[in-house]
């Protein structure tokens, strides 16, 4: 985009700047209309959904119900994405079912496939370990799974959803995952055209891959079609969706009104203009009511890490990006007056942002969160300086030296922490210490992020002058094509999911909700940066997502 290279009055003219072409922004001032000082969320069906959560909290409780029905309810009620609701109760049955049911890990009850695997897969989903020996049973006397199981599309639905909670060393669930995967693609079309979408949404988008409000905004529609769905949990997603959107579009109206008023994105005009976009991406890692001052929060720090991106990544220069650097260092506003026009702008506003978060943490007593933030952004913006560096001395990177610096640049380590900054106090100060010291879970959501990133944003990067990128430094390195580069990239991608599952049935100390928020972060990134970089190309499938959940409500 020549039109905005030399904007900057202080910029001398002759500056060779590295500027992307970026699309840019779809939604205009279209949010602004939902800007509000008030945060209630929409009340007028509050009473009934009230009265429904009880009914529903009431049917966790009664112990008249066979564990499959019990745990398969429980099922419904995180899908339809009113969880949330009956954490405690939820928590109970499993662990129950789990001590009574599950001795030394093997499960001892006796059903079908598609119950043993769900049953297998919401324990794992809690953090409760389980065997995959229990599928042993559907395989054939050679060892492997028994063709007379393909008849089975529910089972092998369900298994098929379950092998995804696999860890290291499960080779029964690789075999699952291929196996499921190859036949129901298969016989998708001798399915009714129902049960052939259920098939193909999952085969492209996993349950433990996807984002849990574009599960329910769909499973409401598939659970509405089951003969045998509950009345009354159906039409508790159903409002609650509904509520929770409202305060969602509240949310996102209020972070457009202040980058707005900022005006930060007209004066960048270099950087992505993607403001919707990082307000779902925070929506992403926390949708509860109880997290709206955390994504306000959030939604400013990816707004941020994403100028700064594209500040590093194509407008900078090396000896700007240097200063800019050293002022993050010092985290000082007497630095200002080192730094080009454009880059004080973007300084100032990353320090405002961070006397916000301050204020807040102070009110909660919260303070010690703010070092850890801190650090985690000095080190983003160093390893952002190492990549400007390679590519203004034209230095192609081994894989060793490549992967530590591009999994801090993924923005991933920092996103964790600052997700743990507004999640109160669960997010102790020993899980502070935890979380900055790249524990599996982190560094596994990071190369996620990295290696999905790399597969569909090569070429378009390439374009510009972009540092570069896994697939050149492993063609070179290993002088080999794009093709093997790109499948060391998703074996990465399989053994980062793999860390991520492992971390979380470890884990005794790490809350659940806090794992839960680095496993989104992960998912945003299987979802939007899957066949393409949908951040940067936001007109397509990312626009379909934000409206369905926060511009169309479901129908009542
Ligand atoms: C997760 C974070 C930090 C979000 C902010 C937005 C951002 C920088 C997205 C990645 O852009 P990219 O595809 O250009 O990434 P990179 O430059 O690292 O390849």
């Amino acid at each position: 985009m020549p039109a905005v290279a030399n904007f900057d009055p202080n910029s001398k003219l002759d500056l060779p700047r590295n500027v992307a072409d970026y699309p840019p922004n779809v939604w205009g001032d279209f949010f602004l209309q939902y800007a509000s000082e008030s945060m209630e969320p929409d009340q007028s069906n509050a009473a009934e959904i009230d009265s429904l959560k009880n009914e529903v909290r009431n049917m966790l409780a009664t112990n008249n119900e066979k564990p499959f029905d019990k745990v398969k309810f429980i099922d419904s009620i995180c899908r339809l994405g009113v969880g949330y609701h009956f954490e405690h109760e939820i928590d109970q049955v499993l662990q129950l079912i789990h001590k009574t049911y599950v001795v030394n890990g093997e499960i001892i009850l006796e059903d079908n496939l598609h119950s043993l695997a769900v049953l297998f897969r919401v324990l794992r989903q809690r953090g409760l370990y389980v065997s995959p020996d229990v599928f042993k049973k559907f395989k054939d006397g050679q060892g492997i799974f028994s063709k007379r199981l393909i008849a089975d599309v529910e089972g092998m639905l369900s298994l098929y959803e379950a092998s995804h909670m696999m860890i290291h060393g499960e080779e029964i669930l690789e075999e699952a995952l291929a196996f499921t995967s190859t036949h129901l693609k298969s016989i998708s079309t001798q399915l009714s055209p129902f049960l052939a979408a259920q098939v193909k949404h999952s085969l492209t988008q996993s349950l433990r891959k996807n984002l849990s409000r574009l599960e329910a905004r769909r499973y409401i529609s598939v659970y509405e079609q089951d003969a045998f769905h509950n009345v009354v949990l159906l039409r508790l997603a159903k409002l609650d969706f509904n509520m929770l959107q409202s305060l969602h579009q509240k949310e996102f109206g209020n972070i457009c009104k202040w980058s707005k008023e900022l005006g930060i994105t007209k004066k960048l005009p270099y950087a992505r203009d993607r403001i919707v976009e990082c307000c779902f991406w925070s929506m992403s890692v926390y949708f509860e009511p109880q997290y709206s001052q955390a994504r306000k929060m959030m939604s400013k720090v990816i707004a941020h890490l994403s100028f700064i991106d594209d500040t590093y990544d194509s407008y900078g220069t090396i000896d700007e990006l240097e200063l800019f650097t050293k002022a993050v260092e010092r985290w000082d506003i007497s630095c200002l007056d080192d730094l080009p026009n454009y880059m004080k702008l973007l300084y100032k506003s990353l320090l405002n942002v961070y006397e916000e978060i301050k204020e807040e943490t102070i009110k909660e007593g919260r303070e010690y969160t703010l070092s850890y933030f801190v650090k985690d952004f000095k080190t983003i913006v160093q390893a952002y300086m190492t990549e400007a560096r390679w590519l203004d001395k034209n230095h192609v990177p081994t894989i060793e030296e490549y992967m530590p610096i591009s999994k801090i640049t993924s923005g991933y380590p920092v996103l964790s922490t600052t997700s743990f900054v507004g999640m109160g106090s669960i997010a102790t100060e020993d899980i502070f210490n935890w979380v900055t010291n790249m524990p599996k879970i982190v560094n596994g959501a990071a190369l996620v992020c990295r290696l999905n990133d790399e597969i569909v944003s090569n070429e378009f990067e390439q374009q510009r002058g972009h540092v570069s990128s896994f697939l050149e430094c492993y063609m070179i390195q290993y002088d080999t094509n794009r093709e093997a580069a790109i499948q060391e990239c998703e074996k990465g991608i399989d053994n980062a999911w793999k860390d991520i599952n492992e971390d979380c049935l470890r884990q005794t100390k790490v809350p659940l909700p806090l794992l839960t928020s680095v496993i989104n972060l992960a998912r945003f990134i299987e979802v939007y940066y899957k066949d393409k970089d949908h951040y940067t190309h936001s007109e397509g499938l990312m626009k379909t997502h934000i409206k369905a959940l926060i511009v169309d409500p479901v129908p009542v």
